[in-house]
């Protein structure tokens, strides 16, 4: 698959791909709904997936998809994690990003697509094929481009009631040794006005990890805050383009990753898939 987004240096206001170049301006979507394929391809006879997952900050997208990617057998690619490694290391870009991160705000289309094809070109040095993208697009620009370089099978958007996204985002913790990801906050939010309620239990760490615990810089409530703000207005109509496309699978999670994970493989017909492999090798 030729998939590597490349942003040509000629002009900030040019994304290219190949021979094809793109102006930074939005252009309307057009194109008919394919059929929609999604996970109702059977994942054992063709190309490895490629996914998508939509939702607001807090809502479990980075969760989700890395256990997918582990099941899959895919690498799970999220551009806040390319960000934040970029944020990480010395020079301009790094402090260019962390004005716009700590904001809450988004990253330049230019610099995100930038950033993400080298990711996928050093995934495809390594031998890498699919992925789930998480995190991008963001905005009707990359989800564009996107589709311009490559064909997204399926779109996940995750959702949870608005009332928890806050305490979920203020309750991640990453241990800053294995790398993985935590969440100190209780949830329980109780039903009203027809919407059921919602609780989820905290996701401690295993007590080598209690001391090594860090939090997002950019997980304080006021950033937070800004970022659903912007999730809302930037991010939001990509539902909408990928609706049309037919291609948008809405998942309302139940609770946590108890409840949550076995209704989402379900739901994506994933739930008899380490069956299929066997019998298929
Ligand atoms: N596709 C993108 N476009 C623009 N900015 C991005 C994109 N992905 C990540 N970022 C930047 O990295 C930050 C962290 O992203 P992420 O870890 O995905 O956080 P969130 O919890 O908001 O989903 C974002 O607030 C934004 O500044």
């Amino acid at each position: 698959m030729a998939r590597v987004l490349r942003v040509a240096r000629s002009s900030s206001s040019l994304f290219s791909f190949g021979s094809r170049s793109y102006s930074a301006e939005a252009s309307h979507v057009s194109s008919p709904p394919p059929p929609f394929l999604g996970a109702r391809r059977d994942v054992t006879k063709e190309r490895n997936v490629q996914w998508v997952f939509l939702g607001c900050p807090g809502v479990g997208k980075g969760t989700y998809a890395s256990r997918l990617s582990s099941l899959l057998g895919v690498p799970h690619i999220a551009t806040g994690d390319l960000v934040r490694d970029a944020l990480a290391s010395s020079g301009p870009l790094s402090r260019q990003l962390s004005e716009i991160v700590n904001q809450g705000k988004l990253v330049s289309d230019e610099i995100i697509v930038n950033l993400l094809s080298k990711r996928l070109e050093a995934g495809e040095a390594k031998g890498e094929s699919g992925f789930i993208l998480d995190g991008f697009p963001r905005t009707m620009r990359q989800a564009e481009i996107l589709g311009d370089v490559t064909d997204i099978d399926l779109v996940v958007n995750l959702k949870l009631p608005e009332e928890v996204l806050v305490d979920k985002c203020l309750g991640r913790r990453t241990c800053n040794q294995c790398g993985k990801g935590f969440n100190i906050a209780h949830i329980n939010l109780k039903g009203e006005n027809g919407k059921p309620g919602i609780s989820m239990d905290p996701l401690l760490p295993p007590p080598q990890c209690m001391s090594k615990l860090i939090t997002r810089a950019d997980d304080t409530e006021e950033v937070v805050k800004a970022r659903l703000r912007i999730y809302n207005e930037t991010s939001q109509p990509l539902e909408e383009y990928y609706r049309i496309k037919g291609k948008l699978m809405e998942f309302d999670l139940p609770g946590g990753i108890p409840e949550s994970w076995p209704r989402l493989l379900e739901a994506l017909r994933l739930d008899d898939y380490e069956e299929k492999q066997s019998a298929a090798a």
